[in-house]
């Protein structure tokens, strides 16, 4: 990175061959002052982004990771860590100015998650929520009641839930049976979902619902219901997961009885509920890259760990960096954990949702990345990296759910290979039966 005063201050050519450059592109002093002002907004932009990374990392490593095993422990919803979020901007980075938020976009939310989840994989997860899934698609297609309300809840430290997988239906989630009846100005939402994170403590749920009119499917919608309102009795928490790790967030069923959400709660998809699925998933793209660096940043804390112990952990008289079998797993985890950060920020390059693709194979590689590189890690430790005492052991359990969770692994590669080969392969039997009718 080019430090602010490098970059703008110091000329790169002389005089002389400042002036033969410019004879040979043509460039006027005009065009020459346009490049100055793009390359400086650059350099501004640049010195933001490390400005905001700097601030997540000083929270992460003096207020955060010191609670991060006993998060682990005693497998209790942080919401101390939510509040210092909050306090510290990083509820709701995503979240226009005009509602309270940040006013960023993806671009600066991975880097914030990323620095959080070195320290505490739990708290990454919440900083994805709290700006990704449910707060993207309620951003991007909400209502201005939608937005404000969405707004509130999360700038003052809800992490929403997002509620799409049902027993029945995993990675087949257009395969999902919770339905929405219309009754009068209302849906009636009745059906079950399970592994909803954040259940018993989220309060803002968006909820994944195939839509009924007078019995007729019209596609599938989201709905806002707001656990504990008035009105919302009928959304319950069941049972709780016990989970391998990022055990300090609860993993439930939410149970839908007759729950009563009026009809301006649901989010239209703007392409129209026949395509709504199409248009939440987009959304959902947010959401999964926002796992990956998740994904990143426990590899990465991983890694520092590790690099730091293998200097100074000594046998046969030496540091056992001086091995070369260790160098080289050291030399492989960096490339892995650059490439993967390569892949996250392609996927949130542009304006709006990422690519269903690109988010595929940021998601994809990261998490098979941070499986193993938190693994290779927990090696290099010896038998301390065994031992709960230490943040490595925590942390590749915590790494393990990441080739589940938002889209399995076999299921991401589903998605690029049907990109990549432009067809589209149906995952049902009677699917290829009615393409071939079709
Ligand atoms: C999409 C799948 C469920 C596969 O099901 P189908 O084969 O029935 O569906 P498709 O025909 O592939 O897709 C239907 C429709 O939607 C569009 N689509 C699908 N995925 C995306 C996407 N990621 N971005 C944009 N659009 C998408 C697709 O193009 C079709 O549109 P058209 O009809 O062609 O116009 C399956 O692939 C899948 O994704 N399963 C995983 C489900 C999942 O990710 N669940 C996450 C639950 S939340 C969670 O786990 C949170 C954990 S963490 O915090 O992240
Ligand atoms: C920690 C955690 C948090 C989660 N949080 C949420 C949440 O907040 N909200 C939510 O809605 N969901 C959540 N989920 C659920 C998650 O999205 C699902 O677990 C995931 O989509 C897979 O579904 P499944 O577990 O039913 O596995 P299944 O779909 O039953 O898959 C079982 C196995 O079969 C493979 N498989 C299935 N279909 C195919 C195929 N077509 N091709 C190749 N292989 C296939 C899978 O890859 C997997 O290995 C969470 C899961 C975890 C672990």
């Amino acid at each position: 990175m080019l430090a602010d005063s490098d970059s703008i201050s110091k000329p790169l050519l002389s005089a002389k061959a400042t002036k033969a450059f410019q004879e040979k592109v043509a460039v006027t002093p005009d065009s020459n002052k346009n490049v100055r002002a793009s390359q400086k907004a650059a350099v501004s932009a640049a010195s933001g982004l490390e400005k905001l990374r700097h601030r997540a990392r000083s929270l992460a490593e003096e207020v955060l990771a010191p609670r991060a095993a006993s998060i682990d422990t005693t497998e209790i919803y942080p919401w101390e860590n939510c509040f210092a979020l909050r306090d510290n901007g990083f509820m709701g980075v995503t979240i226009p100015e005009v509602y309270g938020g940040g006013g960023y976009g993806y671009k600066e939310a991975v880097v914030v998650i990323e620095e959080i989840a070195k320290a505490c994989g739990v708290s990454g997860r919440i900083v994805v929520e709290a700006n990704m899934g449910a707060v993207g698609a309620v951003m991007a297609y909400g209502s201005e009641k939608q937005k404000r309300l969405a707004a509130e809840l999360v700038l003052s430290g809800d992490k929403p839930a997002i509620c799409i997988t049902e027993p029945e239906s995993g990675s087949a989630a257009t395969e999902m049976t919770t339905r929405a009846d219309r009754v009068g100005n209302s849906y009636v939402i009745n059906g079950k979902k399970h592994w909803i994170t954040g259940g018993g403590v989220s309060r803002l749920h968006l909820i994944f619902a195939r839509v009924y009119e007078n019995d007729e499917p019209q596609g599938i919608a989201g709905f806002l219901v707001v656990r504990g309102e008035p009105g919302a009795e009928g959304l319950s928490v069941g049972r709780r997961e016990p989970t391998m790790g990022l055990r300090g967030i609860p993993e439930t069923e939410i149970h839908f009885k007759d729950l009563v959400v009026p009809a301006e709660m649901m989010l239209q998809p703007p392409s129209g509920l026949h395509k709504g699925f199409a248009d939440l998933m987009m959304a959902y793209n947010g959401q999964r890259v926002g796992a990956a660096a998740v994904a990143l940043g426990l590899a990465a804390g991983a890694y520092e760990q590790a690099l730091t112990f293998s200097q100074q952990r000594e046998q046969f008289g030496r540091p056992i960096c001086e091995f070369q079998g260790l160098q080289w797993m050291l030399a492989d985890m960096s490339v892995q954990i650059s490439a993967a950060r390569a892949l996250i920020n392609e996927a949130v390059a542009g304006d709006g949702f990422p690519d269903k693709v690109k988010a595929a194979q940021a998601k994809l590689f990261t998490s098979e990345m941070a499986v193993n590189v938190t693994n290779n890690a927990l090696q290099m430790h010896g038998a301390a990296g065994y031992s709960r005492r230490n943040p490595v052991e925590r942390m590749v359990r915590d790494a393990r759910m990441f080739t589940i969770g938002g889209g399995t692994a076999q299921v991401l590669r589903n998605v690029i290979a049907s990109e990549l080969l432009g067809r589209k392969f149906p995952q049902t039997r009677d699917g290829y039966l009615s393409y071939s009718t079709d």
